[in-house]
């Protein structure tokens, strides 16, 4: 089994080195529009689901609490967070509409959603993008494989980060390196290179 082990780090590796290669102009331009979005007073919306729902998370908090250094909190709200609002939504209309219904509630012009699907066909998701656009926001999309349905949704002032790999544990793998790597250059954008 410990071949299996080897294989998984070995396979993450591959999949990290090729999204070096490929996808720094792509995380410095998502960078740039949150950083705009940020000094603009506007905030960061996040969705996804299962393991992208974690980023989700871990996005949203590092942004509200801190990524490595002290300052001050940016605002974001991962809307994955609220078991009774995304159940009731669910279980009155759809859970397609999980995030979309949120975003309507919550998204302002000049906001920003990170929408996180390593398919890119998640419906939530995919929903909370057209949601996202109706209110004059821009997208940050994560993906994966060949960015699904929310590739055709993307507008010229939104980015997509897509990881050049079709599983979605190694997408995954890859997006919290995306995360880590937005939150450097946000606080490098607004409180200066250390
Ligand atoms: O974390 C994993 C697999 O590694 C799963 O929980 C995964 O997140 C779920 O299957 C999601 O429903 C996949 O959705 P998506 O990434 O295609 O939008
Ligand atoms: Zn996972």
């Amino acid at each position: 089994m410990q071949d299996r082990i080897i294989g998984h780090f070995g396979a993450s590796i591959e999949t990290k080195t090729l999204s070096a290669e490929e996808l720094p102009p792509y995380i410095e331009h998502a960078s740039q529009i949150m950083v705009n979005a940020l000094v603009s007073g506007g905030k960061i919306l996040t969705c996804g689901n299962g393991g992208s729902a974690g980023d989700a998370q871990h996005f949203s908090s590092e942004l509200l609490n801190r990524f490595e250094r002290e300052r001050p909190s940016l605002p974001a709200i991962a809307l994955t967070t609220d078991p009774s609002t995304i159940t009731s939504i669910a279980n009155d209309y759809s859970y397609n509409e999980v995030f979309s219904k949120q975003i309507r509630a919550l998204g302002n012009p000049g906001d920003v959603l990170l929408a996180i699907s390593t398919s890119g066909n998640s419906s939530n998701v995919v929903q909370a993008i057209q949601a996202a656009h109706e209110r004059d926001m821009v997208v940050v999309a994560l993906s994966g494989k060949d960015g699904g349905h929310m590739t055709s949704l993307l507008t010229a002032e939104d980015v997509e980060i897509r990881v050049p790999s079709d599983v979605t544990a190694r997408i995954q793998e890859v997006h919290l390196v995306v995360i880590h790597c937005l939150c450097d250059l946000i606080d490098c954008a607004l409180f200066g290179e250390e």
